[in-house]
């Protein structure tokens, strides 16, 4: 107990001398509820996996957009019940307006697309990598914040369409060293579901509502699934089929349920077209059908998919499908084609630290340079503006440092070389540089004259 105490009496002493209270700190040093720093080795990765999302990106000719995090809050609101409208991160500003964190891009897309009016040439191919929000109950501590790959194509109805999407997600999985053995794909149509609701004479207006409680099957249970589709007013037989449909493997068996339904034969013919792309791309064995994928999204209409650990380990990895009717829910005079995924930065990065395929980035900084003492800080500014000049990172000792600390700090920012100007080399016009990365011991490093170059020949 008592070194307890005089371990509290410590830090609160050290607290108080920094301007906080006996307590702690002057102010809490977490960032808000549910949200993340970004340290700079966290930055780094960070950065590393959004320039493999910018490179997939690149590769597939789709061209970068961004916009406001904030957006009317009617951008969101659906009647489908999902879940992403439910915990909007919204707010009625110093205007009176209300308006929210954006849960999601697609809406964002949709109403940056419906701006341009006509004036846009389709089909268009944008993506983005937007931090969104949700305002999760405290108690259920998962995060409120995260960064969203989003890649959507605007303008064809074809399945050209999806199986681009899918060529850009599994080139981005193989771009960072993961393969079709760690992860898969599943695909499915929600025309099916269509067909079913119209083979039953269920109206078109439910049918949103019956993909959001079906995409619950997996949560819930079948039996909890049919219920909650006989509340939505779904007969009891339709709800049945509904839920066995889900658990078909195979589009020969749906082919067996829906039988020759025109809304369900279009559902089979364009997945038949998807496959047979897919092995033409070179990524067949990264999909499988699946009609038990819905996803969440009320607003999607056809094709649908998740990328999720064959291990069964992580939640859905990325989905995305298509939404012909959104931008005709946003006003659009003529229905616009669309089609797009999500890619969130945390399940990706669970999966990538679990199979040890994350870098290890260090800062890049080529020289340190060192002024040998106040005089010299002169002559070490003009030699860093002068490598800087070049294209080098260069970082100057702010603080005139003994050469045992100047080499501990050039090891702390990952100098690859130590510049150092003193007056008898610099007299001549040189300077003296050392090789950090060289495998050496503490003493060998100080006995290390290393090299005398003249400035002009440094860059
Ligand atoms: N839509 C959404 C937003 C933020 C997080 Br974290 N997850 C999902």
């Amino acid at each position: 107990l008592k070194k307890e105490a005089a371990k509290a009496a410590k830090a609160a002493k050290k607290a108080e001398a920094k301007g906080g209270t006996p307590a702690g700190p002057a102010i809490s040093t977490e960032p808000p509820s549910g949200t993340r720093d970004f340290f700079p080795a966290e930055m780094r990765t960070r950065n590393w996996l959004f320039a493999k999302f910018r490179e997939t990106a690149r590769q597939l000719a789709f061209v970068e957009y961004d916009a406001p995090v904030l957006e009317a809050e009617q951008l969101y609101v659906r009647k489908g019940g999902e879940e992403i409208t439910q915990q909007m991160y919204n707010f009625t500003d110093k205007d009176g307006k209300a308006v929210s964190l954006r849960p999601e891009m697609t809406p964002t897309l949709a109403r940056m697309i419906l701006s341009l009016g006509g004036k846009v040439l389709l089909p268009v191919k944008w993506f983005s990598i937007p931090q969104c929000w949700r305002f999760e109950t405290v108690q259920r501590g998962r995060k409120r914040e995260h960064f969203q790959w989003n890649m959507d194509i605007v303008g064809e109805a074809s399945i050209a369409a999806e199986a681009e999407l899918l060529a850009g997600v599994t080139s981005f999985f193989k771009s960072v060293g993961v393969t079709s053995a760690d992860v898969g794909i599943k695909v499915n149509s929600r025309k099916v579901l269509a067909a079913i609701l119209k083979m039953y004479g269920i109206d078109d207006d439910k049918f949103e509502a019956v993909c959001v409680i079906v995409d619950k099957l997996d949560k819930i249970g079948p039996d909890e699934t049919v219920q909650l589709l006989r509340d939505a007013q779904v007969s009891d037989e339709a709800a049945r089929k509904i839920v066995a449909s889900l658990s078909l493997r195979s589009i020969g068996e749906l082919q067996e349920l829906v039988g020759e339904h025109p809304v369900a034969a279009d559902a089979m013919r364009e997945m038949k077209e998807l496959f047979a792309l897919a092995e033409a791309y070179g990524f067949g064995d990264w999909i499988l059908f699946d009609a038990s994928v819905v996803r969440g999204l009320a607003y999607y209409t056809g094709i649908v998919f998740e990328g999720f650990d064959r291990k069964g380990e992580l939640r859905a990895i990325c989905g995305g499908g298509r939404y012909d009717k959104l931008l005709s829910l946003y006003g659009s005079p003529t229905v616009v084609p669309a089609c797009g995924f999500g890619f969130g930065d945390c399940v990706i990065m669970e999966l990538l630290q679990e199979k040890g395929l994350l870098p290890h980035l260090e800062p890049e900084v080529d020289f340190v340079v060192c002024p040998f003492n106040a005089e010299m800080r002169l002559h070490a500014v003009q030699v860093a503006a002068t490598l800087r000049a070049a294209g080098y990172a260069v970082d100057v000792l702010l603080a005139n440092k003994r050469a045992d600390k100047a080499f501990s700090y050039a090891d702390r920012v990952s100098g690859r070389r130590m510049v150092f100007v003193a007056p008898d080399e610099w007299d001549k016009g040189s300077v003296r540089v050392k090789d950090l990365r060289l495998e050496r011991s503490e003493e060998e490093k100080l006995a290390d004259r290393g090299i005398e170059l003249p400035v002009a020949e440094l860059v």
